[in-house]
């Protein structure tokens, strides 16, 4: 990366949500009480990474994947020295990776932690491997972060800038380092391709208003928040150049599924001509379906939904009102206009265009 860049870039990646110790475990920055409290959970065991992902004390594909990571060296911790570690073991990596069902980040990272389980003869031995494949995944997220989020100014750069809509939270709270739509976006800033971002409030669990904003307003990066439903007239105003997004799993022909409202975006973007840019890394991508209409949707409980700040917002919960909460979406290839990943942009998404800029034969 250009020296230059990655200078200016490290102004802006300040945040680390996630901090490993060998001696007390894993720390992940409570991200259900942002921004009115910055608490730490401390995690000791697998199950208690495992149910952090699944309560969202720490969400956002890439770092669920790296938690997911020192979730199973917590494992190691635990039965190394046990006469059935590695069935104990087995049982810990499975039940992290059924923590949350979408981001593919996780499946593809406790996919490596088992390769090396599999292989292992000695539970010292497998202790040692673990970490240090936990280390390397926390270490090539922040790498492909900084990757990412030059080559994503590059392609605005020559395609124009302008002001930014993003929607959810695809920063240093989601990810490893400086983030991925996020870390695009901090990088126009920079540039002075952008300035001025707009943030959706991404109901039902505000991770726009709640974090998104929590992070620009640190960066002192211009963020106006908007309420979800004004987008379509935010882009019939011609306010936005750009939609900038991350992803939770990307399919073999580029659908994308990514949180619930992304699709909407995509549409209206479409409809007005404005540019819809996907970030995300190569372990986003998950090259063993084809099509989004694979991909498992996660849903969330209706309480979510009906409850905010710990109140009712709809009348009393009775037997006939209900919740309907999908917390992502599929956004189909042809909507997009690309999607950067650290291995170079895939303009036009569609199967040979992916395989070509991952490098897959
Ligand atoms: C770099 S983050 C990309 C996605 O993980 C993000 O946009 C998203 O949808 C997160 O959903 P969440 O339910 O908050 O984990």
């Amino acid at each position: 990366m250009k020296q230059f860049l990655r200078q200016q870039l490290q102004n802006y990646d300040q945040v680390r949500a996630i901090k490993w110790s060998f001696e007390d475990g894993l720390y992940l920055l409570d991200q259900r009480y942002l921004p009115h409290k910055e608490d730490w959970v401390c995690c000791n065991s697998a199950k208690m990474a495992a149910d952090a992902i699944t309560d969202m004390v720490v969400r956002g594909a890439p770092a669920i994947g790296v938690t997911a990571g020192w979730g199973c060296v917590l494992s190691l911790q635990e039965y190394v020295n046990h006469s059935q570690w590695k069935d104990l073991i087995a049982k810990d990596f499975d039940y992290i990776e059924a923590s949350r069902p979408t981001a593919i980040n996780l499946h593809w990272a406790i996919g490596k932690m088992r390769l090396l389980l599999n292989a292992a003869d000695s539970a010292q031995q497998l202790l040692q491997q673990v970490s240090q494949q936990a280390q390397a995944i926390a270490d090539e997220d922040i790498d492909a972060n900084y990757a990412m989020a030059e080559l994503g100014l590059e392609y605005v750069r020559a395609h124009g800038g302008g002001n930014i809509l993003t929607h959810c939270n695809t920063g240093s709270l989601a990810t490893g380092g400086l983030g991925t739509a996020l870390g695009v976006i901090r990088a126009c800033f920079a540039d002075g391709q952008t300035e001025q971002v707009f943030a959706d409030e991404t109901r039902p669990w505000l991770q726009g208003a709640r974090l998104t904003a929590w992070e620009l307003a640190k960066d002192q990066i211009p963020v106006k928040l908007i309420a979800e439903g004004a987008a379509g007239y935010l882009m019939q105003l011609g306010k936005v150049k750009w939609i900038m997004v991350g992803a939770d799993r990307i399919t073999a022909d580029g659908d994308v599924a990514n949180k619930v409202g992304t699709y909407n975006l995509a549409v209206l973007a479409k409809h007005h001509g404005i540019k819809m840019m996907v970030v995300a890394p190569s372990s986003t991508f998950d090259l063993s379906i084809e099509s989004g209409d694979q991909i498992p949707v996660e849903f969330r409980d209706q309480s979510e939904l009906l409850q905010f700040s710990g109140q009712q917002v709809a009348p009393q919960a009775s037997e006939k009102l209900g919740g309907w909460n999908p917390v992502f979406d599929v956004t189909p290839a042809n909507l997009i206009d690309c999607i950067v990943t650290e291995r170079g942009v895939i303009e036009n998404p569609n199967k040979q265009a992916v395989r070509s800029v991952l490098g897959i034969a």
